[in-house]
């Protein structure tokens, strides 16, 4: 396949495998599109009145409760979901141990997930018990959030100030829908670099198999396996919502509820490039983390829904993008794109694949994407004009007919 965007894209998704992957996918015989990834937060909506225990749970939620944390846990859904149901609960079942809680919550949230779905959630906890358990963290500080060693001072300035001029004074928008800033505090990009070095190395000692980030990456690491989740599920709430929800509202990003966080590494003896594809996300964070390299320049080829995946790119829709270390590159998800090769050195970067359950639910009841998908506004442009065209054809008509 082509680097150049002509061909069509893959609908790139998380490995949700156990090792190894996976199915082929339409377009590309080599590279598999695999089951949707699972964000445990599609359960929230449980109805669980219904549930058949002694002690049901409230209609609505009770909104004075403060809900305990449950971030420390290893649990099979998101530690939110868990603090977001703790305000269903029976007023008896509050005052009790958070364990007692956890015990029911689970047992209800589990009954709302299909059987698949279940089994493939409780083979993912144990393996990222497996790992948590035995692999040694080389900086505690990258697994909880530490915000001035993560971020350089004029992007927490702009977050802190939470304007859209803020916002702006930040970014550069070299094409509409891509924005680009200075994000990442070069030690914090050696840190995650090194982390990342030392877990592949207790890999290749140990000879674990690594599930990999996604279907089209043999190279890389998925960061919530090893730790990470809760620290970039913080991260993706307090910033990049708050930034998506500006520049993203029309694909839910003002809700990003869940996230798939990994790093891709290319080089000679790694990943070469990316073919064409759209992410799994409604809104992707890219910080490229160094080293040296060269190539691995991003292409971009125009928004599209998946009616419209493979329709013809517009000139003015071409767009190409050079990594700088620490420079962060935000985009919809459905933004067509890939990577041309990195021709020398090492090239490792931070993904964070940021999706929103309210907008993936609203979605499978429209048709219509005009709000956001290119191809879906030139249709709409086109019926429009047909429609005035048609009105003027009829008008003319009338005329000729009252003479
Ligand atoms: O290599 C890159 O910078 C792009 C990675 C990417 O598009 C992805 O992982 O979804
Ligand atoms: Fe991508």
């Amino acid at each position: 396949m082509s680097n150049d965007g002509a061909s069509a894209p893959l609908d790139r998704q998380p490995d949700q495998t156990s090792p190894p992957p996976s199915q082929p996918a339409p377009g590309n015989a080599s590279d598999g599109a695999v089951l949707p990834h699972s964000n445990g937060n599609s359960t929230n909506d449980n109805g669980g009145q219904q549930n058949g225990f002694a002690n049901r749970l409230r209609l609505n939620p009770n909104a004075n409760h403060k809900p305990d944390n449950y971030e420390d846990l290893n649990l099979d859904f998101s530690p939110y979901l868990f603090s977001s149901l703790e305000r269903y609960l029976p007023p008896n079942l509050l005052l009790m141990s958070r364990d007692v809680k956890v015990t029911y919550m689970r047992d209800i949230l589990l009954r709302y997930s299909p059987e698949s779905e279940r089994i493939r959630l409780q083979k993912h906890r144990e393996y990222r018990q497996k790992i948590i358990s035995n692999y040694q963290r080389l900086h505690r500080e990258l697994y909880t959030m530490h915000v001035t060693t993560f971020f350089v001072p004029s992007f927490l300035k702009a977050i802190n100030e939470n304007t859209e001029q803020g916002l702006r004074n930040i970014m550069s928008e070299p094409t509409p829908g891509i924005f680009t800033f200075e994000m990442l505090q070069p030690r914090f990009c050696e840190m995650l670099l090194t982390e990342v070095e030392n877990f592949e190395k207790w890999v290749h000692e140990t000879k674990f198999r690594i599930m990999r980030p996604n279907t089209m990456n043999k190279y890389g690491a998925v960061l919530d396996d090893f730790g990470m989740e809760t620290m970039l599920d913080k991260f993706m709430e307090e910033y990049i919502r708050p930034i998506s929800k500006v520049f993203f509202p029309e694909v839910g990003g003002s809700t990003l509820d869940a996230h798939h966080g990994f790093v891709v590494e290319y080089g000679m003896d790694r990943d070469l490039d990316l073919g064409f594809h759209v992410d799994d996300s409604e809104v992707t964070l890219n910080v490229c983390l160094g080293k040296q390299f060269s190539g691995g320049e991003l292409f971009f080829r125009g928004v599209r829904c998946e009616k419209h995946v493979n329709t013809e790119t517009q000139s003015e829709e071409i767009f190409d993008y050079s990594h700088v270390p620490g420079r962060a590159v935000l985009h919809r998800g459905r933004h067509r794109h890939g990577a041309r090769a990195t021709t020398s050195g090492n090239r490792i970067n931070l993904l964070i694949w940021c999706r929103s359950s309210v907008f993936r639910e609203l979605r499978k009841y429209q048709k219509d994407f005009s709000s956001w998908c290119a191809e879906c506004q030139r249709e709409q442009k086109e019926r429009q004009h047909q429609s005035v065209s048609a009105a003027k054809l009829e008008l003319l008509r009338r005329g000729e007919t009252a003479t």
